[in-house]
């Protein structure tokens, strides 16, 4: 397999989510015999050369097989009070050096390597005012699945810091460039035992 690696590109993979309606860590839920969070990792390096987990917990994850992937750890007021994805995404997106960021959810069993390479491939063509390329969907973006530009951070910090949690609300804020995606089932969210259940 050729690896077609985008310099300029980084991934950020959000894993500190409550998984209530899953009722266990998805991040640990075994699917097609490796777990959640391992599968999206390797989708990832195969997309970008760092690949880093964001998540207030790596000790949970150090037993999983994570070639070149790395933890970021995030900060919490207390251990048990979680904020949200949009406060991760934030905490990681300070960490990194490359100019834009794949970001990704923990719980997306069915990506694509080639879709996610192809989006890349295509990110010097969009434009500048554009702080984000996604897919848009009848209920709005698809936040944990896409490409942000870190130039971005700041405005992302202010809207956090004045209590914004909504990925939807910051980002109906700004120029973002429309992804097309080609196989909507890419997009699949493995969120309550059911939908699990439909992956085998
Ligand atoms: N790092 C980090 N990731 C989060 C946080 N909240 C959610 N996520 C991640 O964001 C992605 C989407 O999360 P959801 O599926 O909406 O929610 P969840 O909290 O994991 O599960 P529910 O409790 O069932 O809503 C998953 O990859 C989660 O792990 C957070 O506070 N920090
Ligand atoms: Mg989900």
């Amino acid at each position: 397999m050729s690896i077609k690696h985008n310099q300029s590109l980084s991934s950020l993979i959000l894993a500190g989510g409550k998984s209530s309606r899953m009722g266990e860590d998805k991040a640990l839920i075994s699917v097609g015999g490796m777990p959640l969070l391992q599968l999206v990792c390797s989708v990832a390096s195969s997309c970008t050369d760092n690949v880093y987990v964001v998540t207030p917990w790596p000790e949970r994850y150090e037993q999983l097989v994570l070639p070149r992937c790395q933890f970021i750890r995030e900060l919490r007021l207390s251990p048990s009070s979680s904020h949200g994805p949009l406060v991760g995404f934030a905490q990681g997106l300070a960490q990194v050096q490359t100019d834009w960021v794949l970001l990704l959810a923990c719980d997306l069993p069915r990506l694509r390597v080639e879709v996610l390479q192809g989006w890349a491939s295509e990110l010097n063509s969009v434009p500048d005012e554009a702080i984000a390329t996604l897919v848009h969907n009848t209920k709005g973006w698809e936040p944990l699945c896409g490409f942000y530009r870190r130039r971005c951070l700041p405005q992302l910090l202010d809207f956090v810091n004045q209590g914004g949690r909504s990925f939807q609300q910051w980002l109906n804020q700004h120029p973002i460039q429309v992804l097309s995606l080609p196989a909507s089932e890419m997009l699949f969210n493995c969120n309550t035992p059911e939908d699990l259940a439909l992956l085998k």
